[in-house]
């Protein structure tokens, strides 16, 4: 868990709690695993529950207390995005509750394959190569692109309210994102021929932050 600025999508410069759950469906996160992998781009460590302000917690009060703790005391505008790993293996109505309870807006970065509480306030759907999306609607799209298996006419009957490419940043660097490289040029010129779609960046690589 930690406080920093949302770097992707919608909500780029947002302060949020980002709270990133161990486990994946689509990879076990081990490197030995990653070339047979559904997805095999990962920037992510998110194997085991030691990392900042990690930890396991028995009940949805006690991880959303934790959350809260995060927040700058007495400030409004509390924001929380669930992450991972895939948020959607663990996330319940329960713990979206308990944040309601406290003022958080919850919002989710997910694959999209599996069911998500209905609370969830703001859903973003980023798909990963053949995996199929189980999800039929979200607040935004994010794809990171170019993915072979994974191009953006496979989306079209998905409703999002925003749709965003997102250019695949290489696993090995968790921080410097060359200023226009081959995945980048490839997203403007999609955007710029396909205008319901969007660029983002990963801000918070550029800035180097959390
Ligand atoms: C680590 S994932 C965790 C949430 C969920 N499992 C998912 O895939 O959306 C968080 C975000 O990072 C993005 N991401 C992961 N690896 C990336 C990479 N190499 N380049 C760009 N974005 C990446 C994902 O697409 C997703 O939007
Ligand atoms: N600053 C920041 N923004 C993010 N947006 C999505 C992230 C993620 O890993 O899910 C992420 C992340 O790891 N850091
Ligand atoms: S990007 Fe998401 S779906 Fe892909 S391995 Fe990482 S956590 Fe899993
Ligand atoms: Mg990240």
């Amino acid at each position: 868990m930690f406080y920093t600025l949302q770097g992707e999508g919608f909500h780029t410069g947002r302060p949020a709690v980002f709270c990133r759950f161990t486990g994946c469906n689509l990879w076990s996160g081990r490197e030995q695993d990653r070339a047979q992998s559904v997805c095999q781009f990962c920037d992510t460590d998110f194997v085991g529950t030691d990392g900042q302000n990690g930890g396991k917690f028995k009940q949805p009060a006690d991880l959303a207390q934790a959350i809260a703790t995060q927040w700058p005391s007495g400030r409004g505008h509390r924001f929380v995005v669930f992450t991972g790993g895939e948020p959607a293996l663990q996330l319940d109505d329960r713990l979206i509750a308990e944040l309601h309870r406290l003022d958080f807006v919850c919002a989710v970065e997910t694959n999209g394959t599996l069911a998500l509480p209905d609370a969830v306030d703001w859903v973003c759907i980023s798909p990963k190569g053949v995996a199929q999306v189980a999800l039929t609607r979200c607040n935004e799209l994010k794809l990171v692109y170019p993915q072979v298996d994974a191009p953006p006419e496979r989306f079209t009957e998905l409703q999002a309210d925003y749709r965003y490419l997102s250019p695949i940043n290489d696993y090995r660097e968790q921080t410097i994102v060359p200023a226009r490289n081959h995945a980048t040029q490839a997203c403007i010129d999609y955007c710029l021929s396909h205008p319901e779609w969007h660029l983002t960046l990963q801000a918070h690589k550029i800035v180097n932050i959390d």
